[in-house]
């Protein structure tokens, strides 16, 4: 039953692959916000950033480190030694351990094979775990590795003592039925922990990251806003928010502070949120239609699957083009108003005229002005 199932780990990696959206660049407040509000969200691991990439971005992970409290701080490394060595600086604990397991990528990036794979592996892995470190394992373009190889992979990090592996969708290639079975698999293969990292090049980031978990996955690498590389990654919002609200899964993620989250992100990263954007877009809970309206009004289940008090949002009632007479009257009502039924059809005219010129919505006091009449409680309402 899908109640007994354990929470799903949230790794957040907008710090890490977030920050690699072209353009991107947090400043060293900003990231320890983000990574404070992170964790204030309920969000269990934060992938806070490259030690590699030297002396700046390790006293920033120190300072990320040092600031939060509950959330695991890790690391993101290449697979070798002197990544292991800059992630020491920083203090954290935790390293994520990254290699190529694609024969395309094993080939262009260090000019071998599988073999050689698994020899840094071993090596690399035990270097960090001779350190003290807690070692994750990441196969990067896993989505394209040979199957077999790929189990192979998973095995030689259950025996390197590495306590997970993440399989990264690299290029975003994938889709959710391919996704589960890929994990049904890996699951047969190994007891170590799984997690998905996907890319939305073709827009199924999210379907992936809920296929994985469907096929076995624990864990579940997502950024806020779906920030990162090329498309970017699966939304951190969408995939808690479709997990506690649609899969019957639970995850540490309190849903109230997503919104505030990603406006932080969308601040720092100059990326303002579209009005659109799924979960914590602007009017995602705002409904113009009059025959939604209408619906909404007697039963607000009619047209909203999410209710807007779960992700800390209010529903909004919009006045435009597409306006039926029950928004109209209802919103007359909202500052004392009544009009009959040939009146409320006359407003509803002006009011769909105003928005087809304008090509934006009409205020409530637009609306009060088409009624002829200024009401006690306008200016409260507006
Ligand atoms: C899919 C992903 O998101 S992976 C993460 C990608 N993120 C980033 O690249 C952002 C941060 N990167 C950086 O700051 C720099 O690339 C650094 C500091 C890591 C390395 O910089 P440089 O030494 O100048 O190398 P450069 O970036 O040109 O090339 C990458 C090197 O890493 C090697 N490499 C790539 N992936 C891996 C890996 N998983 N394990 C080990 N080595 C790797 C490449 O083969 C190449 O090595 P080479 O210089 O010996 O040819
Ligand atoms: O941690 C990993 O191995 C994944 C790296 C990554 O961001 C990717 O492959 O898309």
């Amino acid at each position: 039953m899908a109640h007994l199932l354990p929470p799903v780990i949230i790794n957040d990696s907008t710090l890490r692959d977030g920050e690699q959206a072209p353009g991107v660049a947090f400043t060293d407040q900003e990231k320890v916000a983000i990574a404070l509000a992170l964790e204030d969200a309920g969000v269990d691991e934060i992938e806070a950033g490259i030690p590699a990439m030297g002396a700046q971005e390790i006293a920033t992970l120190t300072q990320i480190r040092e600031a939060v409290t509950r959330a695991d701080v890790i690391a993101w490394c290449r697979m070798r030694r002197s990544d292991v060595d800059a992630a020491l600086l920083t203090g954290v604990r935790r390293v994520h351990l990254s290699m190529p397991v694609s024969d395309r990528q094993i080939r262009a990036k260090f000019g071998t094979g599988r073999l050689d794979v698994l020899a840094r592996l071993a090596d690399t892995v035990g270097y960090a775990l001779d350190k003290g470190l807690k070692v994750s394992v990441g196969g990067e373009d896993s989505s394209r590795a040979d199957r077999d190889f790929l189990c192979r992979v998973v095995v030689a990090i259950e025996e390197s003592g590495a306590h997970r592996f993440r399989f990264a969708d690299t290029l975003g290639v994938l889709d959710p039925f391919m996704t589960r079975d890929i994990f049904a698999r890996l699951c047969a293969e190994t007891d170590i922990e799984l997690e998905f990292h996907g890319h939305d090049d073709l827009g199924l980031a999210t379907a992936n990251t809920l296929a994985a978990i469907r096929g076995g996955a624990t864990h579940a690498s997502v950024c806020v806003l779906g920030l990162g590389e090329r498309a970017g990654n699966a939304a951190l919002e969408e995939v808690a928010t479709a997990l506690s609200e649609m899969q019957g899964r639970t995850t540490h993620v309190a849903l109230a502070k997503l919104t505030g989250l990603a406006e932080l992100v969308a601040g720092a990263a100059m990326r303002p949120i579209p009005e659109d954007k799924s979960i914590v877009g602007g009017s995602v809970f705002a409904h113009e239609s009059g025959i939604h309206v209408s619906g909404l009004l007697r039963d607000s289940a009619t047209y909203e699957a999410l209710r807007p008090e779960t992700l800390g949002r209010e529903r909004k009632i919009v006045l435009g083009k597409h306006s039926g007479s029950a928004a109209v009257r209802s919103m007359l009502r909202s500052v004392g108003f009544e009009a009959d039924h040939a009146r409320i059809n006359a407003i509803l005219a002006q009011v769909r005229a105003r928005a087809s010129e304008t090509k934006r919505a009409v205020s409530l006091a637009e609306l009060i002005d088409f009624h002829g009449g200024s009401a006690p409680l306008a200016a409260a309402a507006e």
